[in-house]
């Protein structure tokens, strides 16, 4: 599997691995102690739910297809741009060997999120195969997770749905076609992530947005992800009927942080999609 596998199966093959090892070093127990002393979990479904495109904004350093774009970024300075323009929410991406990110980054991130007036809800962003990664995300502060359809069978995506839920946080449940999103809506997912981005292939396609949003049910959430650079683009996407977007290497990469989440929120959402 490791060398005829797309790098999404090296990604898991490798998160399970590590996963074993954390393990052996924080054991579960100790790890939900430290959830429990954490401040209750902010609402991401209301901050989602507004008149403009809501955007979650993402610190990202770097991804196995775009290879290492902002090595250095501050994760704090990041987010306070992403904060004072307006971000709906922050999303961190946690992953290490191919997306060089950390629990660490999510924590100090999460402590300012929280700081703010008006607290903004924080997601985890990573590959979330076992419980323990929810236990693990709340104790780090976050108020959300990204939960993959295609690396999850549906008992799986419904154990770390139950155990999401119970923890008080909300789940963003990737999907990049119309069989993963028939699951992720049986499941009874709130918040539906449509990626543009081919996990298996990197390619990316708006055109996947545009043609999924309209059959998610009105009564969730849609996010559009990746491959989202400009307000044409955005508006292009709000037409389909989407109310947020996750976009991280635009922003990651723009010489004005705070201007550009603020452009890319100002666009009215359009509410088509029925139920
Ligand atoms: O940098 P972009 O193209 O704006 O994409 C952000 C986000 O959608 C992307 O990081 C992402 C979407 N789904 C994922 C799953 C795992 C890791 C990363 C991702």
């Amino acid at each position: 599997m490791t060398r005829t596998g797309t790098v999404l199966d090296r990604i898991v093959e490798r998160t399970s691995a590590d996963l074993a090892e954390r393990r052996r070093r924080v054991p579960e127990g100790a790890l939900r102690a430290q959830a429990h002393e954490q401040a209750p979990p902010v609402p991401l479904v209301p901050a989602l739910r507004a008149d403009r495109v809501s955007v979650i904004a993402e610190v990202k350093r770097g991804s196995p297809s775009r290879g290492l774009f902002a090595p250095e970024a501050d994760a704090a300075a990041v987010a306070m741009d992403y904060l004072a323009g307006g971000a709906a929410a922050l999303s961190v991406l946690t992953d290490e060997p191919f997306f060089h990110g950390s629990l660490k980054d999510l924590a100090v991130v999460a402590r300012l999120a929280h700081a703010s007036p008006g607290p903004v809800p924080v997601l985890r962003k990573d590959f979330l195969l076992d419980p323990y990664q929810i236990v693990e995300a709340r104790a780090h502060g976050a108020d959300a997770v990204l939960l993959i359809v295609a690396v999850l069978d549906r008992w799986q995506l419904a154990e770390l749905l139950g155990v999401t839920w119970e923890l008080g946080m909300e789940a963003l449940v990737e999907v990049h076609d119309e069989s993963e999103l028939a699951t992720a809506v049986e499941a009874g997912a709130r918040v539906i992530g449509i990626n543009n981005r081919d996990l298996r292939t990197f390619t990316v396609d708006l055109t996947v947005s545009e043609r999924l949003a309209p059959l998610v049910p009105a009564d969730r959430v849609v996010v559009a992800e990746s491959g989202i650079h400009s307000v044409a683009d955005v508006e292009r996407l709000a037409r389909a009927g989407i109310d947020a977007i996750l976009v991280g290497e635009a922003l990651m990469m723009a010489p004005d942080r705070r201007a550009i989440v603020q452009a890319l929120g100002s666009v009215e959402v359009v509410r088509c999609r029925g139920s």
